[in-house]
């Protein structure tokens, strides 16, 4: 710069210096405002923590409500933050003045894997909750012994902690809408709205039944059909492998049936594997005797897709995975193979149960082809009745137990589908023997353990 006396050009000089300094200074204080707006919201939420929605959920219906429960609390302006119940320390509890529990009961009165760690954990001991409020949305089924029975642990276990209820226990028998609007009343009053949204019934859209292949002539088992189905309005919805369809028979709306998505959007179409359910006298299941008997091709099938993030692949997809199921849990299963192999993850190991050989290899050429291309590293099928001693899906998984063990050393993640009776408790025991209790339950709570068994 030459220097000047010149006074307009000095002022022309410091005007100009002026506005770079301003210029340098504005992003530093935009920062700084930022920095202490952020630090003025932790300082609040510290002293005042808000609600805690925590869920514990199998297939996904207490993890929707507890959604719908923090979006209520939101809109009134509270504020309040979701949690699974298995993130929940036991300084969490003690730390928090209100939380809402939305979990559901599995097994034989158990809570949902993700939650068992928690109840082994917390709810076997003693841990003073006086400042605590709370309520419980206890999601179950009558046809069980134990209705609500995880739900009904809880608030019990909260209660001898000196933990005080906000309202008492919400009890729901197969998501009935009314148990769910109890709650929803209940919710709007404590959160002082009366504008709180509807939660409606589930929307159901018409979809075009395309296909529909009987998979297992000649077999000792029920019939089981692999379907084909595509948008009426030709718009396909998203999905994700692991996710789940209700689907209801017209003369029986009520009584929606789950299936497990068997395919990935590329497919084009969403396959099912329905298995015939037929009654002690003689009946077939509403839902399955109308996918499978009633429904031409061609008709309209009401259907409802559900996110089960409990069963997705996530993270996983990156990790080894392997697979176990038997009957139609092939169906989950397949979603997630095909998912891998879209994605170019090849190390896959299937281990897999059904009956005979002959009539009961769900999916046989599909799977040989992937095992010819390299994208299913190990698979074991296990025929129950095909030698003189029954052989299921868990003896073959502990014959492979150092096998297991190095899977899981190489990260490798478990996803179980199928049935409840005989596999999914011989296979829990199986792994449990191979990789000890507690690694098991800790993989179920980081993720890594995820289980579809009905
Ligand atoms: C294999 C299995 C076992 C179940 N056991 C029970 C039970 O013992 N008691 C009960 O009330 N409900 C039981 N249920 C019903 C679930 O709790 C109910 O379907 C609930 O809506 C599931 O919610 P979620 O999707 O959040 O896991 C069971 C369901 C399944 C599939």
């Amino acid at each position: 710069m030459i220097w000047t006396n010149d006074p307009t050009r000095l002022m022309l000089v410091a005007s100009l210096a002026m506005s770079y300094a301003l210029v340098c200074l504005a992003p530093y204080l935009r920062t700084r405002r930022k920095h202490l707006a952020a630090q003025r919201a932790k300082a609040e939420a510290a002293a005042n923590p808000g609600w805690i929605v925590a869920y514990a959920s199998q297939t996904g219906n207490a993890e929707e409500l507890a959604e719908q429960t923090l979006a209520t609390l939101r809109l009134a302006g509270i504020p309040a933050q979701l949690s699974e119940l298995s993130a929940l320390q036991a300084e969490d509890l003690q730390r928090a003045e209100r939380i809402l529990f939305l979990v559901s009961t599995y097994g034989e009165g158990d809570a949902p894997d993700g939650a068992a760690a928690f109840a082994g954990r917390l709810m076997t001991k003693g841990l003073a909750l006086p400042q605590l409020h709370y309520a419980v949305l206890a999601l179950g089924d009558r046809a069980y012994a134990q209705f609500c029975g995880f739900g009904r642990a809880l608030d019990a276990w909260l209660q001898e902690q000196g933990a005080q209820s906000l309202f008492p226990r919400v009890e729901v028998n197969r998501s009935s809408a009314e148990a769910i609007g109890a709650w929803r009343q209940q919710l709007s009053h404590l959160a002082g709205t009366s504008d709180a949204p509807d939660w409606g019934a589930p929307a159901f859209a018409p979809w075009r039944l395309a296909a529909r292949v009987l998979l297992n002539p000649g077999s000792a088992g029920a019939p089981v059909y692999h379907l084909e189905l595509e948008p009426q309005d030709g718009v396909l919805p998203a999905w994700e492998s692991g996710d789940l369809v209700q689907a209801a028979a017209p003369s029986d709306p009520e009584r929606a049936r789950e299936y497990s998505i068997a395919s990935i959007p590329a497919d084009g179409r969403v396959h099912l594997l329905v298995r015939l359910h037929t009654h002690a006298d003689g009946s077939h299941g509403a839902a399955s005797g109308w996918l499978t008997q009633q429904a031409g091709i061609g008709q309209t099938v009401q259907l409802r897709l559900r996110q089960h993030r409990r069963f997705r692949l996530e993270d996983n997809l990156q990790r080894p995975l392997i697979l176990i199921g038997n009957g139609s849990g092939i169906a989950g299963l397949r979603g997630h193979l095909k998912a891998r192999a879209a994605a170019g993850r090849a190390r896959n190991w299937l281990l897999f149960g059904e009956r005979n050989e002959a009539h009961d290899y769900h999916y046989r050429e599909e799977l040989a082809t992937w095992q010819l291309h390299g994208k299913l590293e190990n698979l074991d099928m296990v025929f129950s009745r095909d030698q003189p001693q029954r052989r299921y899906v868990q003896d073959r998984l502990a014959e492979q137990a150092d096998e297991v063990r190095a899977w899981v050393a190489a990260g490798a993640a478990i996803y179980v589908c199928g049935s409840l009776d005989g596999m999914a408790a011989g296979v829990d025991a199986a792994l449990a023997a191979a990789l000890g209790r507690d690694a098991l339950d800790q993989l179920a709570v980081v993720g890594r353990y995820r289980r579809d068994v009905y």
